[in-house]
Formats: structure tokens, C-alpha cells, sequence
């Protein structure tokens, strides 16, 4: 069924309704405005809506409020983790958020624990990386992570609810892990079977920060004051808690004006089915209890 006849179905029900949007899908996220237009709620781990352009995020706005259906998309962000609920508590009730920064990313997380641990000598890149797929904690298209873009939309999405008009998640520096050599192939299942060759890159990146006695890690930064929103690789002490997660544990630090020079900190599973599934069976519980 072709999005628009899905949402005159959903707009028939004899009672209120949520969609569950629990795909990747670029054009499910562009219908929201047309679901909410219709009075249909919405609840999704989905990034694409809240972190493609900036008009697309004022029009999914603009609907809900003019015809009162709830969006709701806590897992969008660090998962099952309470991020965006923190966030906008933290300004609803007129505290100024001036940075925020960490790990963003359950897979890079993953990856960057068991390949550069702060202990032995860590596992093979490549295949690191498809253990992360079959865990469950990559995007359907793991390229989506390891271009940085995965994170780079979880920063768009949190910029704009602390209250800086980012235009998209290309709009600031992104670095990407993807081999120059690969960034043309078709599918991310070609791009899992050639990433052994070329193992080495990270292999350099990983030694170039042990001779400095330190590790890499994949993190992402907001300045509010300077607007300056980043994604890439830093390095940073053995016994810094960055580089001391586990699994695919995020952490996020908010700091702000009422939390002065201790930030307020999150931290545990950023991905996987199971949070993923709280996170969003959390949010469709609270748009229930809107709507009934
Ligand atoms: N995995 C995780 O830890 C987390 C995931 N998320 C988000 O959750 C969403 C789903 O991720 P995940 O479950 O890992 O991905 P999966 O690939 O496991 O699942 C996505 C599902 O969406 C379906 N789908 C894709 N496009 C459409 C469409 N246009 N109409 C109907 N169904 C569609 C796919 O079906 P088919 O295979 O047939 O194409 C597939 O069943 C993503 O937006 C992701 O960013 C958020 C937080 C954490
Ligand atoms: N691919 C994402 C899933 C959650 O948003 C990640 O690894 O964090």
C-alpha cells in the first residue's frame, strides 16, 4: 500500500491511532507531516525525520500541534537510553544547555571496545564490524554507521531540541570510516565481503594512538556557544570513561547552567532489539495515555 492510502486507512479507524514506524525509511519519515495532518500519532526509533533538512522538522511540528497527534521518538537517540526525555526536561524547565558531548553510537562503540580495547591487543576490524551487524546494534546498512552519519544525525536531532537550527546532518565536519577504495560499492553486503582488505587503515590509526599510550574512540560534540557541531575519531587516556566503556554503551554528558562544571551524565546500551524495543514500547505507552 502506497504511503498516502496507508494513511487514509489509519485516518478511518473508528478511534484514535499510532504508527509505528520502526524502518530506516527516508520516505516514511518524509510522510509524518501528512500522518499528523491526518490525526495520526507517531512513535519511532526512525532518525530520518528529525534529522534530514530543517523544513522537514519544522513541517512534522507544525502538523502535530495543529492537529494535536503525539510524536514521540525517544530511541532515536542512544536507544533505550532516556536522552531526548533528559534533554527537553532540561529545557522545558529553563535550564541552557551549553555542550554536549560522548559516544553516540552503540555500534562504534562495539566496534572501537573489542577492536582497541584498553586491555590486549583487541580483534580484527572487519570482523568486528560484522559482528556488530549480527548483533543487531548497525543500521540494515552498516555503511550508514561507519560513514558517521548515524551519529551525525543523532547530533542534528539533539542540536535542534537544544535549540540551534541545524540545517542537516552534512551540514558540520563528519568523518567517515569507510575506505576511499569502497565508498562506490553497491551493497553493504559487497562492502562487508571487501572491508578485510583493507583492515590495515584502521590497524595505523589504532597503533598511531598506542604509541602515545592512549586509545582511539568514535565521539561526536554540540558547542552551543560556538554553534560548532562535530563527529569523528579522537584519542584519549586509558583511563578516561570514554575510553573504559563496554559493549555498546553510549555515554552522553549535558552540561548546562543549572548543572554548572558536573555535567549530567547518561550511560548504558545504545543499541540492540531489546532497548530498542523499550524505548519505543515506552513511548507508545505515554502516547496512549495522551490519546485515550
Ligand atoms: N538496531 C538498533 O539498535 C537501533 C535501531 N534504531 C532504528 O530502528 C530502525 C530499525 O532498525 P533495525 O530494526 O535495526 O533495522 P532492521 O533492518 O532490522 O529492520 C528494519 C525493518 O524495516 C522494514 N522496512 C524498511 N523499509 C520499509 C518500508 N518502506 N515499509 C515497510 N517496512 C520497511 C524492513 O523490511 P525489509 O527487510 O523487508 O526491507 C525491516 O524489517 C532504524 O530506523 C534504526 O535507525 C534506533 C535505535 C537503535
Ligand atoms: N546503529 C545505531 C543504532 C541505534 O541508534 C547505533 O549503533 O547506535
Amino acid at each position: 500500500m502506497a504511503l498516502p492510502q496507508i494513511a487514509d486507512y489509519l485516518a478511518a479507524a473508528p478511534s484514535k491511532v499510532v504508527l509505528v514506524d520502526n524502518t530506516s525509511s527516508q520516505d516514511v519519515a518524509d510522510a509524518y507531516p501528512l500522518f499528523l495532518s491526518r490525526e495520526i500519532s507517531i512513535v519511532t526509533p526512525n532518525k530520518k525525520a528529525f534529522s534530514s533538512s530543517y523544513k522537514l522538522w519544522q513541517d512534522i511540528f507544525t502538523a502535530a500541534s495543529a492537529s494535536g497527534a503525539k510524536v514521540y521518538h525517544e530511541s532515536s537517540v542512544g536507544a533505550g537510553l532516556p536522552v531526548i526525555s533528559t534533554l527537553k526536561d532540561l529545557v522545558d524547565t529553563g535550564d541552557e544547555v551549553t555542550k554536549i558531548e560522548g559516544v553516540f553510537s552503540g555500534t562504534m562503540s562495539f566496534l572501537f571496545n573489542s577492536f582497541a580495547p584498553i586491555e590486549g591487543s583487541g580483534g580484527q576490524w572487519s570482523a568486528e564490524v560484522k559482528k556488530a551487524k549480527e548483533l543487531g546494534y548497525t543500521e540494515p546498512d552498516p555503511r550508514d554507521d561507519l560513514n558517521g552519519l548515524d551519529v551525525a544525525r543523532k547530533l542534528t536531532i539533539l542540536a535542534r531540541l537544544a535549540g540551534l537550527s541545524v540545517e542537516s546532518p552534512t551540514s558540520f565536519p563528519v568523518q567517515s570510516l569507510i575506505p576511499k577504495e569502497l565508498e562506490t560499492v553497491s551493497s553493504g553486503d559487497e562492502f562487508l565481503e571487501k572491508l578485510p582488505e583493507f583492515d590495515f587503515q584502521m590497524e595505523e590509526t589504532k597503533s598511531a594512538a598506542e604509541k602515545q599510550g592512549k586509545v582511539v574512540r568514535f565521539v561526536g560534540s554540540i558547542d552551543m556557544a560556538s554553534k560548532t557541531v562535530k563527529v569523528g575519531l579522537e584519542t584519549f587516556d586509558k583511563s578516561h570513561p570514554i575510553a573504559a566503556l563496554k559493549g555498546s554503551d553510549n555515554i552522553i554528558s549535558f552540561y548546562t547552567k543549572r548543572y554548572g562544571s558536573n555535567p549530567l551524565i547518561i550511560q548504558g546500551a545504545g543499541a540492540g532489539g531489546d532497548v530498542t524495543a523499550m524505548g519505543v514500547t515506552s513511548d507508545l505507552i505515554k502516547v496512549l495515555s495522551q490519546i485515550a
